[in-house]
C-alpha cells in the first residue's frame, strides 16, 4: 500500500516538473491550480484507499500499476473517479467480509492476517474462528452439568434397581422356602395348578444359589429393568373355571407385550381383598413395561355377581377374555378336581385354588358356624344358599344370586360350606369322594341337579348376562377352551387382535406332550407343561347320563350363543 502510494505521488510530481520547463506560465499556474484540486481529492479519499488497500492489496496493486504516470490530469481526474466507484462497489463487497456470525466466527480481509508463507490463493478474506473465554466458559459448565446430571441418573437408576433386584430375590427366596413347607405339608394344596404361595404354576421353584447369580431376576423369571413399575391390569381373564385358563394365561404370556399376575389375585369377589383398596391390588400385579399389557386372571370372578360393577368402578374399558368349554366337560372337570381335593380329605381353599369355588364338606346345618371361619366370597355364597337352600353335596351350589334364583327355586336343603380354610380333615370328605359324578348330577327320579354347582357354572349364559349388563359386546372376547386344546395358535391369533397387539405366538413355541395328552410350551430356556393337576384324567361318566345333561344343557347353550353371537357347535346329545 505504501510502495503504491508512493508510486502514484512520483509519477504525479514528474508530470508536473515536465511541464514547468515546457509551458508558458497561465498554463503552469491552471496546471498548479488543478494539481492543487487533485491533491485535495486525493488527501480526501486517503482514508478509504488505506482502507480500500488494507483488504484488497491485489486489486490495489494492480490497480495503483495500471495507472500510467502520464496521463493527462483531466483523464486523471476522470480515472479518480473511476477508481471512487470502483471502490464504493468493494466497499459494498467488504460488507461480506465483515459480516459478524455467532460465536466469534469472523470473515477478516487476509491483509489484516501476516502470511507465514507466500501467498497464493486469490481470495481476498478469510475466516477466522475463534470463542471468547466468557464463551469458552459457559459451554464447559453446561458440558459439565449435562455429565453430571447423567452421571447420577444412571447411578440412581442403577442404585433402584439393585435394591428392586434384591427384594425380588428375597421374596422369592422367602416364597419357595414357603413353598416347599407347604408342599411338605399338604401335597393337595398344589393340586389347583398353582403352588400355596401363589407362584405361578410354570415357575418353578429356582434354587437359592441360581438367585444369587442371577440377582436381576423376578419371580416372574424376566428381567425387571427400572423404567417398569407396577400397573392396575388392563384385561383380565374372568373365567370360566376348568375351562383353560391358567393354560391361556401363560400362552399369552409367551407374547412380549404381556405381562401377567403371578396367581389369582381375587381382589374383586373377595370382600376382604376388595376393601383394601386398588392400590393393594396394584401392588400385586408384575412390573411392566409402558406399552406392555398386564393380565390378571381369577376365574371365579365370572360367577361373582358383584364382580362386573367393580371392574368396572376400576377401568370402563378394560378388555375381557371369557374361555369356555363344552359345559359337561366342563362340569365333570369340575368334579374331577372337587374329587381329587375331597379325596386328600384336605377342604381347598376353593376360590383361591383356580377359581370358582366349589369344593365342599357335606356340613347340613353347619353354614353360620363355617361363616365364622369363611373368607368373605364364601360368606357370600353361604348367604346365598341359606337364602335359597340349595344341595351341599360335592361341589354344590352357589354360583350366584340371580342364577341360583333363576336355575333352582324347587330345592331346599340345608346350605353348603363352599370353601372353608380348615385343614382337619372331616369325616364326610372321604364319603363325598366316593360319590359319583352321576350320582350328584342326576337325581334318582331322573331330573338333573340344577343347583349342584359344578352343572350351575356350566350354564354360562346366567353369568354372562350379568357383564353385559355392566360392559359392551365388543369389550369382551370368548375363547374356545376346546380349541385352545387342540389348536393353541388359532385362538391366541384372535386374542393378539382383541388386545390390540401383533401376531407373535406362534407354532414354534409349542409342542405336543404326548404323555400329558397337551400341548407345553418352548421357551428360549427350555419347555415348559402346566403341572399334573391339569389336564387330570376324569373319571368314566356314564354315556346316558352325559346324554341326559347334554340335552338338559342345549337349551341354555343357545341362550348363550345368542348372547355372543356365535355359535360354538357344542353336542345337544
Ligand atoms: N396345554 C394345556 N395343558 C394342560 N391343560 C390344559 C391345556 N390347555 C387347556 N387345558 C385345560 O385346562 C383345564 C384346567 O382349566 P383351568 O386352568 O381354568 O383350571 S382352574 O379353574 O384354574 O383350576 C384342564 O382341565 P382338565 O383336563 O379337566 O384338568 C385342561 O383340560
Amino acid at each position: 500500500m505504501t510502495a503504491a502510494k508512493r508510486r502514484a505521488g512520483s509519477s504525479t510530481s514528474s508530470s508536473s516538473s515536465g511541464s514547468n520547463e515546457q509551458q508558458p506560465l497561465q498554463q503552469q499556474q491552471q496546471l498548479q491550480q488543478q494539481q492543487h484540486y487533485q491533491n485535495a481529492d486525493q488527501q480526501s479519499s486517503q482514508a478509504h484507499e488505506y482502507q480500500h488497500l488494507l483488504q484488497h492489496p491485489h486489486h490495489h496493486l494492480n490497480h495503483y500499476s495500471s495507472s500510467s504516470n502520464n496521463d493527462h490530469p483531466q483523464q486523471y481526474h476522470q480515472r479518480h473517479q473511476q477508481q471512487q466507484q470502483h471502490h464504493q462497489q468493494h466497499q459494498a463487497t467488504l460488507r461480506d467480509c465483515s459480516v459478524k456470525l455467532p460465536l466469534d466466527i469472523l470473515w477478516l480481509p487476509k491483509s489484516a492476517m501476516r502470511p507465514v508463507g507466500p501467498d497464493t490463493s486469490h481470495t481476498d478474506c478469510i475466516l477466522v474462528v475463534g470463542v471468547s473465554r466468557p464463551k469458552l466458559a459457559v459451554v464447559f459448565l453446561t458440558v459439565m452439568l449435562i455429565s453430571l446430571f447423567l452421571t447420577f441418573h444412571v447411578l440412581y437408576d442403577s442404585a433402584v434397581y439393585n435394591i428392586q433386584a434384591a427384594q425380588a430375590v428375597h421374596e422369592r427366596h422367602r416364597l419357595s422356602l414357603a413353598a416347599s413347607a407347604s408342599a411338605l405339608a399338604s401335597p393337595a394344596s398344589s393340586s389347583t395348578g398353582l403352588s400355596s404361595n401363589h407362584l405361578p404354576v410354570f415357575v418353578k421353584p429356582v434354587t437359592s444359589s441360581n438367585q444369587l447369580s442371577h440377582p436381576m431376576v423376578f419371580p416372574s423369571s424376566r428381567v425387571h429393568f427400572p423404567k417398569t413399575s407396577r400397573r392396575l391390569p388392563q384385561a383380565l381373564i374372568i373365567g370360566v373355571r376348568k375351562c383353560g385358563t391358567r393354560a391361556l394365561l401363560e400362552m399369552l404370556y409367551l407374547h412380549p407385550r404381556i405381562q401377567k399376575a403371578g396367581g389369582e389375585v381375587h381382589f374383586f369377589d373377595r370382600d376382604e381383598n376388595y376393601l383394601k383398596g386398588l392400590e393393594w391390588y396394584r401392588k400385586k400385579m408384575p412390573h411392566s413395561f409402558r406399552g406392555q399389557i398386564t393380565i390378571e386372571k381369577s376365574p371365579s370372578y365370572f360367577v361373582s355377581p358383584e364382580v362386573p360393577e367393580r371392574v368396572r368402578a376400576m377401568n370402563a374399558s378394560i378388555k375381557l377374555l371369557l374361555i369356555v368349554r363344552e359345559p359337561v366337560t366342563r362340569a365333570i372337570s369340575d368334579y374331577t378336581q372337587l374329587r381329587s381335593h375331597a379325596a386328600t380329605a384336605i377342604l381347598p381353599l376353593a376360590e383361591s385354588s383356580g377359581g370358582g369355588g366349589g369344593g365342599g364338606a357335606s356340613a347340613a346345618g353347619a353354614a353360620a358356624a363355617a361363616a365364622q371361619k369363611m373368607p368373605s366370597q364364601s360368606l357370600l355364597y353361604a348367604k346365598l344358599q341359606a337364602a335359597h337352600g340349595y344341595d351341599n353335596t360335592l361341589g354344590g351350589s352357589g354360583a350366584g344370586a340371580k342364577e341360583t334364583k333363576m336355575i333352582s327355586n324347587t330345592r331346599r336343603v340345608a346350605p353348603m360350606m363352599m370353601t372353608t380354610t380348615t385343614t382337619t380333615p372331616t369325616p364326610n370328605a372321604a364319603q363325598l369322594a366316593a360319590k359319583s359324578f352321576e350320582e350328584l348330577a342326576i337325581f334318582p327320579n331322573g331330573t338333573v341337579n340344577e343347583a349342584y354347582r359344578p352343572l350351575s357354572i356350566s350354564m354360562y349364559h346366567v353369568h354372562l348376562h350379568r357383564w353385559l349388563e355392566v360392559f359392551p359386546r365388543e369389550q369382551l372376547l370368548v375363547v374356545n377352551g376346546d380349541r385352545l386344546i387342540e389348536d393353541p395358535v388359532s385362538q391366541l391369533k384372535r386374542i393378539e387382535a382383541f388386545l390390540g397387539i401383533e401376531h407373535r405366538v406362534r407354532s414354534e413355541h409349542f409342542y405336543f406332550n404326548e404323555t400329558k395328552g397337551f400341548y407345553c410350551l418352548r421357551y428360549d430356556n427350555g419347555d415348559r407343561c402346566l403341572r399334573e393337576t391339569k389336564g387330570r384324567k376324569h373319571p368314566h361318566v356314564d354315556p346316558i347320563v352325559v346324554s341326559r345333561l347334554r340335552k338338559f344343557f342345549a337349551e341354555y347353550n343357545q341362550r348363550f350363543y345368542e348372547l355372543v353371537g356365535e355359535d360354538l357347535g357344542w353336542p345337544e346329545e
